[in-house]
Parts: structure tokens; sequence; C-alpha cells
């Protein structure tokens, strides 16, 4: 079976890590192509990556055999409801808003092969992570078809439901913001402490790396890593006790719980 054509709708942030990961990892710029609102966009995708962009969305969904949904929540209905009802028989759509329901997107196209997808910014740099979930129409190819796409900037899970995706937005979809706002503190502290900012930059940044790098390739996990950094009567340990006084773990399910929250509105609200 010859590879399929796969159009991203709404060429931004996401569209873009998603492209230049997949034309790294041997994606033929012949088989991508992308539409966007805007023909500056479209120009600046057709230029980096050599693939096809027009801001003709339609012309998409009647050529490609996979279409990406990667604008925002906020105009999927209108993006989906503008598209022809004659789009490419059997054709995988992958959604990857946050919020926007399957039953959504089913009464928005018509009843088809639908994936929902989480991926996050990182994917730029082939780092990322997605939750997958799939409809019951979605075929073993199809599913191939989907991981081929992510695990090509990444690494993909797939959920056994749907709600889940909200868990995955919290974590890893949202993640990376949770992260940066962490090296914005600390950077922000060790310049406190005196240090110039490009030092506090470097160290933060490096330490944060080698940390998840660690953290990844370790076979005890992150409690027991954060134990041996930990020595009794040393330094960390105050820096330990003063998060854990500060309510550190339930500061973080409070902001999660209500990223997931926001998720659930954005689906009823976005309906
Ligand atoms: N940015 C992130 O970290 C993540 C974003 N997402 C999801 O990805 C989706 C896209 O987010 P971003 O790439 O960050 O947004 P973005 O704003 O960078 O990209 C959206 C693109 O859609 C285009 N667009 C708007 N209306 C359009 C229309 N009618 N037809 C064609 N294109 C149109 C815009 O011009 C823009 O280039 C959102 O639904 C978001 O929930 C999912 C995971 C992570
Ligand atoms: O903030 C947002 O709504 C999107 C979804 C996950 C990351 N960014």
């Amino acid at each position: 079976m010859s590879a399929p054509t796969i159009g991203f709708i709404g060429a931004g942030n996401m569209a873009t890590s998603l492209i230049g990961g997949m034309l790294q990892q041997n994606f033929k710029p012949a088989r991508i192509m992308a539409s966007d609102r805007t023909a500056e966009q479209c120009d600046k995708l057709a230029r980096q990556f050599g693939i096809r962009a027009t801001t003709d969305n339609a012309e998409l969904a009647r050529e490609c055999d996979v279409l990406v949904l990667a604008v925002k929540p906020q105009v999927m209905q209108q993006v989906c409801r503008a598209l022809p009802a004659e789009r490419k028989p059997g054709q995988l759509v992958i959604s990857i808003a946050a919020g926007i329901s399957c039953a959504s997107l089913a009464e928005w196209l018509g009843d088809g092969p639908l994936v929902r997808c989480m991926p996050n910014t990182p994917s730029l740099r082939r780092q990322g992570v997605s939750g997958l979930y799939a409809n019951a129409l979605v075929s073993d190819t199809q599913k191939q078809q989907t991981e081929d796409i992510l695990n090509a900037v990444g690494i993909s899970l797939w959920l056994e439901q749907e709600s889940q995706i909200d868990a995955v937005t919290a974590v890893s979809g949202s993640g990376p913001a949770y992260f940066f706002y962490l090296m914005e503190a600390m950077i922000a502290a060790g310049q406190q402490l005196g240090l110039p900012r490009e030092t506090a930059e470097r160290l933060t940044l490096f330490t944060a790396l080698g940390a998840a790098d660690m953290a990844v390739h370790s076979d005890v996990d992150v409690a027991e890593l954060r134990r041996r950094v930990t020595s009794p009567g040393g330094t960390t340990e105050q820096a330990i006790n003063s998060f854990a006084a500060d309510g550190l773990p339930a500061m973080v399910e409070r902001a999660m719980q209500a990223c997931a929250r926001r998720a659930d509105e954005l689906s009823k609200e976005l309906a």
C-alpha cells in the first residue's frame, strides 16, 4: 500500500512542530500538505519545509488520506462545518484540539474514523509525547498511520477512554509550560543569590535536561532519584522541606485539576 497523504488544517505552532519532526523522520514533503487562514503562514511553511500549502482547507479534505485538525478549539466547529461533504473516502481525521469531543467532531463532520490526539510542543525537537484515543471506526492500519506520525516526533500512548485525554492535557499537553515556569522561577532565584542571568539560565536549563534524561533512563522511580540527591542534614533537604512546607504537591494537584476542568468546560462550551 502506498504511503498516505497527510494534510494539516491550521499551520500554527503545533502543526509546524509536527511537520518539522515528520520530515526529519523521512516523511516525504510531497506526502504532506498544510492549509492556513493566512497566506503568510502558508508561504512560511512552503518555504521552510518544501511542502504544498494553501489557504483552501477544502483542497486538503478532498485530497488527503489523513486530515490533522490543528486549529484552536474556538474555531474548530466553523472549520469542520465548512469542509466539503465529499472528503476523501475512508479518510482518517486526527484532531489535536484540547477539549473538543469525538461526539462534537462527528456531529460537525459526519461519522467516520476519528482519533483524538493530545501532543505537546517538544515535538519540535522530536521529544514530544502524545496521548491518543481512537473511535470504533478507526482501522488497525489507520492506528498504525497515526502512530507513524506521532512517533516521528516523540512517543505516543493509546488511551482506553476518551475522558482520559483531559488528564493527558493536564499532564503532558500543558506540562511543558509548568516546567518552563519552574525554570523561570529558578533562574530568577539564582540571580537573587548573586549569579549573572546567563549563568543562572544555563545552570537551570542543563539541570532540567540532566534530571529529565536521568529519570527517563533510570530503573528506579523519581522519588528515589530525589532521595539520592538529598543528603541527610545537607542542603537539598532544606529546599525540599521548604517546598513541602509551602504545599508544593497540593499546589501542583490544584493546578492540574484546573487544567483538566478547563478542557472539560471547553468541550461543553464549544459543543
Ligand atoms: N500549543 C500547544 O502546546 C498545544 C496545542 N494543542 C492544540 O493544537 C491546536 C493548535 O494550537 P497552536 O498550534 O498552539 O495554535 P496556533 O494559533 O499557533 O495555530 C493555529 C493556526 O490555525 C490557523 N487558523 C485559524 N483559523 C483557521 C481557519 N479557519 N482555517 C485554517 N487555519 C486557520 C491560524 O492562522 C494559526 O496559524 C489547538 O487546538 C490546541 O488546543 C495541543 C497540544 C499542545
Ligand atoms: O493551552 C492550551 O489550551 C493548549 C492545549 C495544551 C497545551 N496548550
